[in-house]
């Protein structure tokens, strides 16, 4: 299991009181999986996500990322532990306008203090994993919205994370491009072993996912599969 959330309570500051974002949230993520999370505006799934990053605290309940459950874990050992475990990809790619797409990537390498030959390489492999590799030594203003996203996916696998966390990854793509970085998640996550966390408004992506789950005013429930009543066979009557 890479990632696991287990009875998660998170509360915000509400005028005198305070709001529950979280209620008792229990999610179990295993390598090379993708769980959806839809649900409305302000129901959770962000505060979820940041959660998981190890990024806020809950009130109460366990996040083990990686085997390591993060309770205990103080804030110099949760920094390696987001650095080396766990990729973040952002619904803005917040790329950094003076480098080149390989060059984003490098950084996260040198930022976890890898050898910058081996970072140049596996940054050019990554980049031609996500379709990239004629784009290297471009910077994001001669990017399209689409290549930039590809760009941040792959720059968040850089440090091979066994938790991704991808926040609305489509939401600035039209249909197309936005099914094609759907599909590129999944496809990365079967093939590089990663627990995946895609929170989505675009239900029309769920088809390409291995489970969903929806959060409501804090509490979270996973869904059928689609179609998964439909193909259940009738029972035999002999
Ligand atoms: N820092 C904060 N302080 C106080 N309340 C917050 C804070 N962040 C979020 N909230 C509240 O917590 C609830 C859950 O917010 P969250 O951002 O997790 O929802 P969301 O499902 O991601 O929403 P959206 O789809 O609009 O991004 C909302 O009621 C929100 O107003």
């Amino acid at each position: 299991m890479n990632l696991s959330l287990t009875d998660i309570t998170l509360t915000y500051p509400d005028g005198t009181g305070r709001l529950t974002a979280l209620d008792q949230v229990s999610l179990e993520v295993p390598a090379g999986t993708v769980v959806a999370v839809v649900g409305p505006s302000g129901s959770g799934k962000s505060s979820l996500l940041a959660v998981a990053a190890t990024l806020i605290t809950p009130d109460s309940g366990s996040v083990t990322v990686a085997g390591r459950e993060t309770r205990t874990l103080g804030p110099g050992a949760l920094a390696e532990l987001r650095r080396n475990h766990i990729g973040v990809v952002f619904q803005q790619p917040n790329l950094l306008p003076s480098l080149t797409a390989a060059e984003q990537l490098q950084v996260m390498a040198h930022l976890a203090g890898r050898r910058p030959r081996h970072a140049r390489r596996r940054a050019l492999e990554l980049l031609d994993t996500v379709g990239l590799s004629q784009q290297a030594d471009r910077r994001p203003h001669q990017l399209s919205g689409g290549q930039r996203q590809r760009v941040n996916i792959a720059r968040a696998l850089m440090n091979e994370p066994s938790v991704l966390l991808v926040d609305e990854p489509t939401s600035a793509l039209d249909q197309e491009r936005g099914a094609a970085v759907m599909n590129l998640l999944v496809n990365l996550t079967h093939e590089r072993c990663t627990a995946t966390v895609v929170v989505t408004h675009d239900r029309s992506h769920l088809r390409a996912v291995d489970r969903t789950a929806e959060v409501h005013d804090g509490r979270l429930a996973e869904l059928p599969p689609p179609g998964g009543l439909i193909s259940r066979r009738a029972p035999t009557t002999t």
